[in-house]
């Protein structure tokens, strides 16, 4: 009997329990994709061998529960993304900051993924990852080198993180929650 605080909180206290946001985290072979995942949800750092094909594992977060579909980035799979598009909520693209080199194909592959018509309502959240290593690029640089600075359409951030030391992951998945509302 009586009021409770959360019925008072009706249904956004529901849609948070209930609702499941589907996150795909892609970016090139080697960023370090699976080692977030696993550092999200184990809160620790596994060891990893290339992903042919895909993980997918429950995150729960600030009473959301993102289930995060983590597929393979060598570049023959890249093309089996799109199997994986449908219904997606964000994209988080994970980039090799300390891998100069790769930035202008982890550019290409992203603004491919942008122009897909079933992403286009999608937020993003790009991890500039492995900032634990000296010469990694920070995130404001990786922004401009991604050639995003002038994205309007869009909610999206570039956090930089590193998944070996767990740096940076929460602030992104702060920025994914506050995005949602
Ligand atoms: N220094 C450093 N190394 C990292 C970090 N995150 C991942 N790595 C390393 O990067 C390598 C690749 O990591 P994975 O998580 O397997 O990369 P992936 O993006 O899942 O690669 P694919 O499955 O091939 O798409 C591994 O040796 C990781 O230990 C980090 O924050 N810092
Ligand atoms: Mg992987």
């Amino acid at each position: 009997m009586g009021i409770t605080f959360s019925s008072m909180l009706g249904p956004l206290a529901f849609w948070s329990r209930n609702r499941e946001v589907r996150i795909l985290m892609l970016g090139l072979d080697s960023a370090g994709k699976t080692t977030i995942l696993y550092r999200l949800q184990l809160g620790e750092v596994v060891g990893t061998t290339p992903t042919i094909g895909f993980n997918v594992e429950t995150v729960r977060y600030k009473n959301i529960s993102f289930q995060v579909w983590d597929l393979g980035g060598q570049s023959s799979i890249r093309p089996y993304w799109r199997c994986y598009y449908a219904n997606t909520t964000a994209i988080i693209f994970v980039i090799d900051a300390a891998d100069a080199k790769r930035l202008d194909s982890s550019k290409e592959e992203l603004h491919a993924i942008l122009q897909e018509e079933e992403l286009k309502n999608t937020k993003l959240l790009v991890l500039a990852n492995k900032q634990d290593l000296d010469h990694a690029l920070k995130a404001e640089q990786i922004t401009e080198r991604l050639d995003l600075v002038e994205m309007k359409e869009r909610s999206w951030t570039v956090q930089g993180c590193s998944a070996l030391k767990g740096q940076g992951l929460e602030e992104g998945l702060d920025w994914l929650v506050s995005s949602l509302y």
